[in-house]
């Protein structure tokens, strides 16, 4: 099976590597770059779900099956969360979708964020580390490294494969 992930960045590509080992997948992935056709920051809950979407779709040519992963953010009671989506589309017309963790992000983020930042160099900044989205990711920096961005979206991946099995014939 060929399996494409929407995405260059290695946090995306080792945590759909991560979830096909764990399922004992076999698989030959490949990561292309791919268009969101959302904000780089999406700022609810419904315009993350659709850059992962979109990120699959525009993604499967080619493939049997493409994987889109996107980070966002969005407000409930006046604080905002970071939230994360996956989807997974395949060459013969399907489309899953699921959520993976959501968590409040610090008061220090939110300022920045709300003036138009895109949070992973926010997150670097409040962080004072580089290159912070490509592994442990925000998540790893709010649980003092007890779930980094690999183990996080590894586990969407693992919900979307999931759905996969239990629609097939
Ligand atoms: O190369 P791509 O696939 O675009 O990977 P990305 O890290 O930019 O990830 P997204 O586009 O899915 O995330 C949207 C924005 O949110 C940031 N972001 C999302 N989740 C994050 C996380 O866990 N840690 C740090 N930044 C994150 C990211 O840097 C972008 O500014
Ligand atoms: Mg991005």
């Amino acid at each position: 099976m060929h399996i494409c992930v929407a995405s260059t960045n290695p946090a995306k590509i080792d945590a759909v590597a991560l979830a096909l080992e764990q399922m004992a997948i076999p698989a030959q992935l490949e990561s292309l770059q791919s268009a969101s056709g959302v904000s780089a920051q999406p700022f609810s809950i419904e315009e993350t779900r659709t850059g992962a979407i979109n990120r699959a779709q525009h993604t499967l040519g080619g493939c049997d099956m493409a994987i889109g992963l996107e980070g966002g953010v969005y407000e409930l009671e006046g604080k905002l969360y970071l939230c994360n989506w996956g989807a997974l589309a395949t060459a013969d017309g399907k489309l899953f979708t699921a959520a993976g963790a959501q968590v409040p992000l610090p008061d220090a983020i939110e300022q920045p964020l709300r003036a138009g930042k895109e949070l992973g160099p926010v997150m670097d900044n409040y962080a004072q580390e580089i290159g912070i989205r490509q592994h442990k990711g925000a998540i790893g920096i709010l649980t003092a490294g007890k779930l980094n961005r690999v183990e996080m979206f590894a586990q969407v991946v693992i919900l979307l494969f999931g759905q996969w099995q239990a629609n097939s014939d």
